[in-house]
């Protein structure tokens, strides 16, 4: 399992400079940008840390094979640390490919091939995760893309879609929470796991609009770290928490199970919507 810090980023325009531009490392299988209609929709902190065995603070993370704590293994997974192998460069997706070796089986005992899809389109952005479990044992696994979207400003950002959901607030150990009948709105550190969403999602921050499908992955984690612990956080710091927040497409609360064989796939789409009052 090298952990090499990012040479060069890859970069892929497949719809000319009318489209989307992404640029993704094979360090994590992360992508770092997603230009569409001229402007970065994904935000990477200006403290990022690119260093062999550090998560890189923004872009799209890739949670495998755990979400959070949830597991034996370094908290959210080993995926994100790892160097992956990139197998296609476009001109339609970039492919990258990860399995397991000496140093993922210490911590995770199963032998696994994982693929991560980025396909960028002309209004959009569709990032698919595929777990094979190619062991002769069932395995289980919680995973997430754990999506840093750009925002102008945090105060003035709502989610819309989560309005009738009860959800476990994170921040507060976890507790069950009923419906809140309201957009999510970001006044403080922030951190939810809403099970079971099955419709898609919209973002807005006064001045764009996204929509968020999820194809797969059955949860959705919100998260912002708020004033206080971006301020502490090395690779983020103070008022950075104002321009972004964490929609997660995830699969946590119910982990998926694979027999020998068997393969599953999530995916998370991205749209760049009109605003009706545009
Ligand atoms: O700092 P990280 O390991 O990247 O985790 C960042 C965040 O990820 C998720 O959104 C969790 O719900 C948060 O509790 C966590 O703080």
């Amino acid at each position: 399992m090298p952990t090499a810090p990012i040479a060069s980023p890859l970069s892929l325009n497949p719809a000319g400079s009318s489209g989307s531009t992404v640029e993704a490392t094979a360090f994590g299988a992360h992508v770092l940008s997603w230009r569409c209609r001229g402007r970065e929709r994904l935000y990477l902190s200006p403290h990022a840390s690119f260093a062999a065995g550090k998560a890189i603070r923004g872009g799209i993370p890739v949670i495998f094979p755990q979400f959070a704590e949830r597991g034996p293994g370094p908290r959210h997974g080993f995926a994100r640390t790892c160097t992956w192998d990139t197998v296609e460069t476009g001109p339609e997706r970039l492919l990258f490919r990860f399995a397991d070796d000496e140093t993922t089986r210490a911590s995770w005992p199963h032998r696994f091939a994982a693929e991560l899809s980025v396909e960028p389109g002309p209004d959009r952005l569709r990032t698919a995760l595929t777990i094979r479990n190619r062991g002769d044992e069932a395995f289980e696994f919680t995973a997430a893309l754990h999506t840093y979207l750009r925002v102008a400003d945090v105060a003035g950002t709502l989610v819309h879609g989560l309005e009738d959901r009860p959800y476990l607030d994170s921040a507060r150990q976890g507790l069950h929470c009923e419906p809140d009948d309201a957009p999510v709105r970001f006044e403080a550190e922030l951190d939810r796991i809403y099970p079971d969403v099955r419709k898609p999602l919209r973002l807005t921050d006064g001045e764009e609009l996204l929509r968020l499908e999820a194809e797969g992955f059955n949860d959705v984690v919100v998260w912002n770290p708020g004033r206080e612990l971006a301020a502490g956080m090395s690779d983020l710091g103070a008022d950075e928490h104002h321009r972004f927040v964490c929609v997660e497409a995830a699969a946590v609360l119910v982990p998926i199970r694979l027999e020998p064989g068997q393969a599953w796939t999530g995916a998370q789409i991205l749209v760049v919507e009109e605003r009706a009052d545009a």
